[in-house]
């Protein structure tokens, strides 16, 4: 009885861990896809698949895929939008997004289980965007040391039609994917 016990928390956490894993390298293809803007904060869809980390994993799971992200950039593996990497550029003048993405997965993660009906899982994976944005254009007005309003040129303005797009996509999407793979017994 105790050994099947173990067995079973052994392979709840290999799935745990192989989920988490699967959600790192989904935002790091994400964020390969990414259009250059002349502000220097490229348009990319790893905001995309930050909340979908959170909806489908769960708070904790999805938080974690985001943190293994960041760990991976910071040691220099090319994670990040254009195949970059290294603390210099989790540190540059995107580095609010890229360090705010756990927050945005928390979130996400936190108000997963209402379902695309509630209001309050739009609020929640609202927050997450406008955290996301904030401490995003903070960060870049501090390194880039630039004016708030060339901040919200550079990262804000630009982005605000496909964030609302991006928004309703994961929000559906997500609450559509975990409901399938609960129903096939996956999550
Ligand atoms: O250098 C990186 O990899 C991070 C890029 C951050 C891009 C931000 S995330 C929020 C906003 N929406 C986008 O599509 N791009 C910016």
């Amino acid at each position: 009885m105790e050994k099947e016990k173990t067995v079973t928390r052994q392979t709840t956490n290999v799935k745990d861990i192989c989920y988490i894993a699967i959600f790192t390298a989904i935002i790091a293809i994400m964020a390969q896809i990414s259009i250059p803007l002349p502000g220097g904060v490229p348009l990319t869809l790893q905001t995309l698949a930050v909340p979908l980390a959170g909806i489908i994993l769960g708070a904790k799971r999805g938080t974690l895929s985001t943190l293994v992200y960041i760990l991976l950039a910071m040691v220099g593996v090319p994670v990040l939008a254009g195949l970059s990497g290294g603390i210099g550029v989790v540190f540059g003048m995107t580095g609010g997004f890229i360090l705010s993405f756990p927050i945005m997965a928390l979130i996400s993660g936190l108000v997963s289980d209402k379902g695309v009906k509630s209001p309050i899982y739009w609020l929640g994976l609202l927050g997450g965007v406008i955290i996301n944005y904030i401490v995003g254009t903070v960060w870049f007005v501090i390194v880039a040391d630039s004016t708030f309003a060339v901040a919200l040129g550079a990262c804000v303005l630009p982005f605000i039609p496909t964030a609302v797009i991006k928004l309703v996509l994961s929000g559906i999407l997500g609450d559509t994917l975990k409901k399938a793979m609960h129903k096939a017994n996956l999550l």
